[in-house]
């Protein structure tokens, strides 16, 4: 049993920015995975609704941030029902029993990861592999669920040998770590948001002109 090889990188997106696809890109090298998916997530369980944007201005900037690259944005959790990402993973599962599938998160939620609802359930349903970030490593070492995890180490050369694909596993991707964060994006124009749904409406209208304006009745 050979299926595709997926790794999930679920996120508030808030909004997709380069480090996303960056790290992406890397951790699918690393692993040697099939393709990607972006869990555009309506509302992570530990982050105040307050400064959200709507899900479909998220969507919309990973969907820019994914372009010609092998990641599949998505905003599944909506559909499934799910708000707490073992529930969103034990139905991906259901749904697709023939993918394998790898969780990727960044080092700053390995930090505080023995604060989601039943963290170890997560690491007992598929890999995870963490990403370096700038700043969290050194908590993320030292965090509650690492005491647990760390038993369970493996090399990303043995993961990506498809023969060794059992949970749990966790799997540290080290590179030259990217700085960038939707934090600082935030701050520098927190009306990303706005303009950005502004800027797709006008791009349709204009495509709307132009047809109306070249078209000829064939
Ligand atoms: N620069 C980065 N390096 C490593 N992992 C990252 C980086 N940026 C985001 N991630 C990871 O991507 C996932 C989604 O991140 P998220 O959408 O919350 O972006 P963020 O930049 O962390 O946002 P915020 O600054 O609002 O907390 C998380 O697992 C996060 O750790
Ligand atoms: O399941 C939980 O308890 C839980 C708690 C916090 C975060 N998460 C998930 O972690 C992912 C990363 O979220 P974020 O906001 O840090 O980008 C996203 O898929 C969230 O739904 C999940």
């Amino acid at each position: 049993m050979s299926g595709p090889l997926t790794g999930i990188l679920g996120g508030s997106f808030n909004p997709a920015h380069g480090g996303h696809r960056r790290v992406t890109l890397f951790a699918m090298a690393a692993l040697a995975l099939d393709e990607a998916w972006w869990l555009v997530s309506p509302g992570n369980p530990l982050k105040p609704k307050a400064g959200m944007a709507a899900l479909s201005a998220r969507v919309r900037s990973a969907q820019m941030q994914a372009r010609r690259a092998p990641i599949r944005v998505t905003a599944i959790e909506r559909q499934l029902g799910t708000r707490f990402t073992v529930d969103t993973l034990r139905a991906l599962k259901r749904r697709y029993p023939k993918r394998r599938f790898v969780w990727l998160m960044g080092a700053d939620n390995l930090a505080q990861f023995h604060r989601w609802k039943n963290w170890r359930g997560i690491a007992r349903e598929m890999p995870i592999a963490v990403i370096a970030r700038p700043g969290y490593d050194r908590d993320a070492l030292a965090s509650p669920a690492m005491a647990w995890l760390r038993r369970y180490r493996l090399a990303a050369t043995r993961l990506s040998n498809r023969g060794e694909w059992s949970a749990p596993a966790l799997i540290e991707l080290r590179f030259d770590p990217d700085p960038r964060s939707a934090t600082a994006l935030r701050m520098a124009d927190p009306h990303w948001a706005s303009r950005l749904i502004g800027a797709v409406r006008d791009q349709v209208t204009h495509s709307l002109i132009h047809d109306n304006s070249g078209g000829s009745a064939a």
